[in-house]
């Protein structure tokens, strides 16, 4: 039980209707009945209209009072949300006398760390609060909240489940140093490692998709210059973000926004266009150019063609990406020069006309969207740091197999199962999962 009780101003500090301070520890109550005008019985989860006090018994502000008794609660301690009214001052002040009353200021965070540590949530659904209110597209919300109804951590638990009989198989062997694993067992033991290792080889592959539903999808407008390239930006952000003029080499920066297309969030990416550089501004945006190309998530290549195609100046990308590259005719309008015609994937637009953008949001859902987390009816898509720790109980379990296949030591296999079991319980956050073991174990009878 944490000692120390904590607050905070939960909603975001400007002018607003309501703004809401949160309160959590084991004197919530305690500094409700200084800090508020209490009733005398405060029944839990149900609003009460309540002042609260300065120092000299003057109000301050009125609002609700929210009682959520422990552990029924956020943070699984006592929790009193008072609902204020939504000014700078005000809102601040009734914080201040929550902490003169002795609350401490809570740490960002703090509040669902205590959630976690109190067992309410896992360590991946803490993490998915944040991802939650991150969101910047439907899809990034979805997988968000499949991963704070628990997903990931009941995959990682489920995992953790198959691998349990595998130890308790192999420990057994350990105390029967006379006995060798039979070829039937082995051969068992070996199909539910590789059943294990299915589930978080899939898992990892959910990490790409993972990236792009956290941070957007990197999608660079590229392409000679004068070609329409922030006038496509524009046309796709709804506004007019970047200068568009008929001079050549009018973006010389690079120039980033966030937009939605079918609920995949891009960071869309403005860029100089490509051409032996004019002066040493232009220079360098071309290198910031070339340099966004190396870690883009999908190219729009950007022509004009009104005109035949240029002898150089396409851009030239690693087959890896060019299967991500989506090619426009831009400038339709004008009429398309026939000698695009042998372009056939290519995408007839026009800034000045929007014709095309249909097209090209479809496009984009096709080369980023058609397989994985963002398809699926129930997304699962896991960050960075799980896929370390996925990819470290994937690293133990293959160990384990080939120490299996070699016949070597019982004690040498359980340990690298060991290892991959750490490794999952690192992904929900359990501290020990050696002790978790050892209780289980301490049920089993020998030889089971
Ligand atoms: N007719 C027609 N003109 C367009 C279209 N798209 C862009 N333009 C014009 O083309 C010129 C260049 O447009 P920009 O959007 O500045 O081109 P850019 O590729 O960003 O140019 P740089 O930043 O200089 O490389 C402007 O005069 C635009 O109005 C289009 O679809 N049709
Ligand atoms: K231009
Ligand atoms: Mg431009």
């Amino acid at each position: 039980m944490l000692q120390d009780t904590i607050a905070a101003i939960s909603t975001s500090l400007g002018e607003a209707a309501i703004s809401v301070v949160r309160v959590s520890g084991p004197q919530a109550l305690d500094m409700a009945r200084r800090v508020l005008r209490l009733p005398a019985q405060v029944a839990p989860r149900q609003a009460c209209l309540v002042s609260v006090l300065d120092a000299t018994g003057g109000v301050l502000d009125h609002g609700l009072a929210l009682y959520f008794k422990g552990p029924a609660s956020y943070t699984g301690e006592d929790v009193i949300e008072f609902h204020g009214h939504g000014g700078v001052l005000v809102t601040q002040r009734v914080l201040e006398r929550w902490l003169a009353c002795g609350a401490r200021a809570a740490e960002p965070g703090e509040f669902t760390q205590r959630a976690f540590l109190n067992g309410k949530m896992d360590l991946t659904q803490a993490e998915a609060v944040m991802d939650v209110i991150h969101a910047q597209s439907t899809l990034a919300l979805r997988a968000a909240n499949e991963q704070l109804g628990g997903a990931i951590g009941r995959a990682a638990t489920a995992m953790q489940q198959q691998i349990i009989p595998v130890l308790a198989h192999i420990e057994a062997f350990i105390d029967f140093p006379e006995e060798d694993i039979s070829p039937e067992t082995g051969a068992d033991l070996l199909r539910r490692i590789d059943s294990v290792l299915a589930s978080a080889r899939q898992l990892i592959a959910t990490s790409a998709q993972g990236r792009i539903l956290r941070h957007g999808a990197r999608t660079v407008i590229s392409g000679a210059p004068n070609v329409g390239k922030s006038s496509l930006l524009n046309l796709l952000l709804g506004f007019e973000r970047a200068i568009v003029s008929p001079t050549a080499g009018t973006t010389r920066d690079t120039i980033e926004e966030i937009i939605q297309v079918h609920g995949i969030p891009l960071r869309l990416v403005d860029t100089a266009g490509l051409r032996e550089a004019g002066d040493d501004i232009e220079r360098v945006g071309i290198q910031r150019t070339e340099r966004e190309l190396e870690r883009a998530d999908l190219v729009i290549e950007v022509v004009d063609a009104s005109q035949p195609p240029p002898a150089s100046q396409r851009l030239t990308l690693s087959p890896e990406l060019a299967r991500r590259r989506i090619l426009i005719l831009n400038k339709s309008d004008l009429g398309l020069h026939p000698d695009w015609s042998s372009e056939r994937a290519a995408i007839p637009l026009s800034c000045l006309d929007g014709t095309g953008v249909e097209a090209l949001r479809d496009a984009i859902r096709a080369v980023i969207a058609t397989a994985g987390p963002l398809a699926a009816d129930h997304p699962i898509a896991i960050n960075a740091r799980h896929q370390a720790a996925f990819e470290r109980c994937a690293e133990r379990l293959l160990a384990a197999k080939a120490a299996l296949e070699h016949q070597e030591a019982p004690e040498f296999i359980a340990l690298e199962i060991r290892e991959a079991m750490q490794a999952l319980g690192d992904v929900i956050g359990q501290v020990d999962v050696e002790r978790i073991l050892d209780v289980i174990f301490s049920t089993f009878c020998i030889g089971k």
